[in-house]
């Protein structure tokens, strides 16, 4: 199997009595696409800052491309975009990439920069005058200005429209597709989905799940029932019952015995439509095992 070009081994991190993250070990491969996932709070930053070398674990060990995080070398290699980004005001966007691309020996081509972010016609404008939006897509671009092996974007897509969101996912699948690793965390389980191949589960500090999309969801293997039905008789083996839409939607692991058990009880209900569970249902399901 190739080397990890990032090693998580057994690593601690405490601020205080908080214990932000929990002996977790990760491995992952060059060309990697990875999603963290997890509620807040649940240690995916602490997790990213200690990759990146802001933070020192307690105990554990690093390894970033095969060195330590904190060495010069190794910053060399990654690009970063942290959750909250404060930008120069007073810059130009172009003059903002050169200035990154002028720390790094092989940046990125500027132009090639801008069409991939599609960010051509913000180019020559000041930072100071973009919208929260806009100045999140220079961010994350910056990220990749440098033409880093290993790229790490803490909730990249944060305030950003549908649009915008996806032409920076076509960004990020572009730099992925030439071979570069990515390590995501989002609270837009859309994101994960549609961009990670593999999905890490991080709660309370600890990675609790870790596979590809298909693992996780395997893993909880529920499906979504979702009906009308005024009076819904109590069915066991229903995981969790919502109310919304005047919908009813219930997590349940053995759809066909709950469809069977509905009709057997003559409850009235109509629209009746089954699904696998969505990614945050499994998620849901997840953490909700782990609540102690
Ligand atoms: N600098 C700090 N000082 C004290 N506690 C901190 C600090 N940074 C994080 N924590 C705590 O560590 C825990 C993990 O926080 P972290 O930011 O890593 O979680 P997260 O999964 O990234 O959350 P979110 O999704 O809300 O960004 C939380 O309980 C948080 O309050």
């Amino acid at each position: 199997m190739t080397s990890p070009i990032m090693r998580v081994r057994d690593v601690t991190r405490s601020y205080g009595d908080v214990v932000a993250v929990d002996g977790v070990s990760l491995d992952i491969a060059p060309g990697e696409l990875v999603g963290l996932l997890g509620p807040n709070g649940a240690g995916k930053t602490t997790l990213i800052n200690l990759l990146v070398g802001l933070r020192r674990p307690d105990s554990g060990a690093v390894e970033l491309c095969g060195g330590n995080p904190r060495d010069e070398a190794t910053r060399q290699a990654i690009g970063v975009t942290p959750q909250q980004t404060a930008l120069p005001e007073a810059w130009r966007v172009g003059e903002l990439i050169d200035f990154i691309a002028a720390h790094h020996p092989n940046p990125t081509n500027r132009h090639d920069l801008l069409v991939r972010f599609d960010l051509q016609d913000l180019c020559s404008r000041q930072i100071g005058g973009l919208s929260g939006g806009q100045q999140r897509r220079v961010a994350v671009a910056l990220a990749f200005a440098g033409n880093p092996r290993v790229v790490f974007l803490d909730e990249p897509s944060t305030g950003l429209d549908v649009e915008a969101r996806h032409q920076l996912w076509s960004g990020i699948r572009a730099f992925h597709e030439e071979g570069g690793t990515v390590l995501l965390t989002s609270h837009y389980l859309e994101e994960v989905e549609a961009l990670a191949q593999r999905v890490a589960v991080v709660d309370r500090g600890r990675v609790i799940a870790d596979g590809s999309m298909r693992d996780v969801r395997r893993l909880v293997s529920l499906k979504r029932v979702s009906l009308i039905c005024p009076e819904l008789p109590s069915i066991p083996g229903a995981a969790r019952v919502e109310n919304n839409d005047g919908h009813t939607h219930v997590l349940t692991n053995d759809a066909d015995h709950f469809v069977r058990e509905l009709v057997t009880s003559g409850a009235r209900f109509s629209d009746l439509e089954i699904r696998s569970a969505s990614l945050e249902d499994a998620f849901l399901s997840i953490t909700s095992k782990h609540v102690a």
